[in-house]
């Protein structure tokens, strides 16, 4: 039988929450090893059959028809039909969409629940929506693997190797998710889920604005704005850089939650009535493109001269103070981290609202002295959900044993993978949850 399948990866804001969601700032976002994944397998029914089978209640039945997709069964999800809808209005037709099994699967470190088994993916016996989440943008992940695994199959698409089938991927990917949202998000989540990660700058809204105008109309319009979308010149601009070699990416899951929504709004009505958030924006737009800046060195001495690179490091693990020219970047990188988060504590008492709350700071005042860790912010929107830091890889054992008392902390179980989409084999992926 035949069949696609495709797994993309979660993501983490390093820096540039806020600032992402204006075009004249660039965030630095970084996939993760926690994946979504996504197969898509031919059947003899007519139907379009998803499952999730982690979750109860996790199986949507669609009757394509000719004006469209009818659900048989299933509780709604809109991330999944807006998917299917985005898919037949590119290929001009509903038809196209014939029967086939779609089951998804997403690692563990996406749900923020019970961390105690290991098996990569948990049968989590409960809804979707009653098992809490980590917040590393399962429904962007979501998203991304499912519209490429129906691009590959209908739309006969090479995506991993033509750039211009990437290139449209991305973009209905993006439309995709933002008409599920009902917004246009700064999509960053979907660039990385499909790109892996990026310095990311947002793009014009104006490339999707038709096609999300368009989607409540006919079908027919619809369908012709999308192929619009697909044929233009948007690119997405890329620049990729992930943590250099010997260091890694720690997420500490805290046990709090905020809701981001919220306080994004509040910040931006903050932003737009005070005339003195320009220099704010400014100040952290220059140490986030520090921090960036000093990744950037790192990396390109790991490729000049790697041995001299890791015994430089190694000088590290004794202490942040040895006189190398990497244990200068690392220093540059600690204090860029207490600077920005300066800077957010000033954004989040400026517009009241708590990005790194008092908790988060204790928190990450106490990581900062454990050796090993380099510095670390709250990461994304802030709040109390999660903080990461950036550590030496060498020390990670020792850096998990002397945090194991702090109650509120749980370390995730991902790492930083810099890259995107990736394709595999529906057979390689016969599990039973
Ligand atoms: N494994 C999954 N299977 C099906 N749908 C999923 C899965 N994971 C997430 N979703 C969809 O994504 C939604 C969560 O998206 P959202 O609230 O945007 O959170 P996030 O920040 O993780 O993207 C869920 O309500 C569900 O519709
Ligand atoms: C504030 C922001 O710039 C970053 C929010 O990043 P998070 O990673 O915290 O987002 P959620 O996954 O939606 O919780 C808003 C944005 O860019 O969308």
């Amino acid at each position: 039988m035949s069949g696609v399948g495709f797994s993309a990866p979660g993501k983490v804001l390093l820096v540039g929450g806020y600032l992402v969601l204006d075009r004249a700032y660039c965030g630095y976002v970084l996939s993760l090893s926690a994946r979504m994944y996504c197969k898509l397998e031919a059947s003899d029914q007519e139907e379009i059959r998803v499952r999730s089978p982690q979750f109860l209640d996790a199986e949507w039945t669609f009757k394509v028809t000719e004006i469209g997709l009818e659900s048989v069964s299933g509780p709604n999800n809109v991330f999944i039909s807006t998917a299917l809808k985005v898919a037949a209005a590119y290929l001009g037709s509903w038809s196209k969409l014939t029967g086939v099994d779609i089951t998804i699967y997403s690692d563990r470190g996406f749900q923020s629940q019970d961390r105690s088994g290991t098996e990569q993916f948990p049968y989590y016996g409960k809804k979707i929506s009653d098992v809490p989440k980590t917040g590393l943008g399962s429904s962007a992940a979501l998203t991304s693997s499912l519209m490429t695994c129906l691009m590959s199959y209908y739309g006969k698409m090479d995506i991993l190797g033509n750039s211009d089938d990437y290139e449209i991927v991305h973009k209905l990917s993006q439309l995709s998710h933002c008409l599920a949202q009902g917004k246009i998000g700064s999509g960053f989540d979907v660039a990385s889920a499909v790109f892996g990660s990026i310095k990311y700058r947002r793009f014009e809204p104006e490339h999707l604005q038709d096609a999300l105008n368009m989607a409540a109309g006919s079908f027919q319009d619809f369908s012709e704005s999308v192929q619009r979308l697909a044929k233009s010149s948007w690119r997405l601009d890329k620049n990729s850089c992930g943590v250099p070699k010997g260091l890694r990416l720690m997420l500490g899951d805290v046990k709090g939650g905020s809701e981001t929504p919220k306080m994004v709004s509040k910040v931006l009505e903050w932003r737009k009535s005070d005339p003195n958030s320009t220099e704010l924006w400014e100040k952290l737009d220059k140490s986030n493109m520090v921090v960036l800046e000093a990744l950037g060195a790192l990396n390109d001495m790991s490729v000049a001269d790697e041995s001299r690179y890791l015994a430089d490091l190694l000088a590290c693990t004794g202490s942040l103070d040895a006189n190398n020219a990497v244990g200068e970047q690392l220093r540059v990188l600690r204090h860029e981290f207490l600077r920005i988060r300066e800077l957010l504590r000033q954004m989040g008492s400026l517009s009241g609202v708590p990005i790194e709350p008092v908790e988060q700071t204790q928190l990450l005042d106490r990581l900062n002295k454990v050796p090993g860790i380099i510095g670390g912010v709250v990461p994304g929107a802030g709040g109390n959900d999660a903080v990461v830091v950036i550590v030496l890889d060498e020390l990670v054992n020792e850096i998990k044993e002397s945090t194991k008392d702090i109650g509120e902390l749980e370390w995730l179980d991902v790492y930083e993978e810099s890259h995107g989409l990736v394709q595999f084999q529906p057979g390689d992926l016969a599990v039973d949850v």
